[in-house]
């Protein structure tokens, strides 16, 4: 597989990583919106550069018929655009707020929880907090937006809020700690105990490697997906 990868920061260098052991060729990394030039040769692209800059990125992508895989957060009020793009040009598009299996797994575990928990939410009082690197420019994390997403979709609550509190509200708390790469934490809290689920990430490897597979599966293929489709999770 011939890929770009758009935005070469801390991510775009783990996933080169990985591409070069499973046998793919990088043929264009940059830290710039591409160029339709730059993208002559590119089959699929990872994009995972700054909250600000993907949307122009993704335009440049899909307009000229680019597979595109995206991992950058912090954006997603224009992901309808980014979407209609994509049918528009017949091409084929996967946003992930994580990539990594093990958080696709949460997600699943999450939402079971959450339907369990729903005619116990008198009882219990919910909480999400999540923890990441200090130089994370978006909080909360799109992971923990997801969760919340997962939680409100199987509950009666209504929202989710990082700094209002109330009944049918989810409170997120973002922690910004030096080298840790992402840890979830999910909590239902009573008078008599806690009910808690958790994801750590080791290390960056996990959200590199769902991309690239991520990438090798939208290969062939045209549409939107998620990473339930990569990963034939439900
Ligand atoms: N979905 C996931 O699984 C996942 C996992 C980790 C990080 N992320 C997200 O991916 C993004 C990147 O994370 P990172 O840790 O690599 O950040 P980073 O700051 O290390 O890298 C971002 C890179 O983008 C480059 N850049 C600047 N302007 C650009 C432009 N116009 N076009 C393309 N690139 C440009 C920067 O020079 C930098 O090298 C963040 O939004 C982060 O939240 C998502
Ligand atoms: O390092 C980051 O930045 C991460 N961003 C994603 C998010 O916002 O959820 C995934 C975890 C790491």
């Amino acid at each position: 597989m011939k890929v770009g990868l758009i935005g070469y920061g801390k991510m775009g260098k783990a996933i080169e990583n990985i591409l070069l052991k499973r046998g793919h060729e990088v043929v264009l990394k940059i830290s710039h919106t591409p160029t339709v030039e730059e993208l002559k040769g590119v089959e699929v692209a990872i994009e995972f550069s700054k909250p600000e800059f993907a949307y122009d990125n993704l335009k440049v992508l899909l307009e000229n018929n680019v597979k595109t895989i995206c991992g950058t957060t912090g954006w997603l009020n224009k992901q309808g655009e980014i979407n209609q793009l994509t049918i528009a040009n017949k091409t084929a598009y996967i946003y992930a707020s994580n990539f990594s299996l093990g958080v696709n797994l949460f997600f699943e575990l999450n939402k079971q929880l959450a339907r369990m928990m729903n005619k116990y939410l008198n009882d219990y009082k919910i909480n999400i907090e999540e923890i990441h690197h200090t130089q994370k420019l978006d909080a909360p994390s799109g992971t923990a937006i997801t969760l919340a997403e997962g939680i409100l979709d199987n509950t009666n609550l209504n929202t989710w809020s990082l700094d209002e509190t109330g009944d049918t509200i989810i409170p997120i708390e973002a922690k910004r700690i030096e080298n840790v790469p992402g840890t979830h934490i999910i909590q239902y809290t009573s008078n008599v105990d806690t009910i808690e689920i958790s994801h750590t990430a080791h290390s960056r490897e996990g959200f590199a490697l769902g991309a690239v597979i991520a990438a090798e599966w939208i290969w062939d293929k045209q549409g939107i997906y998620t990473m339930n489709d990569v990963l034939e999770l439900n």
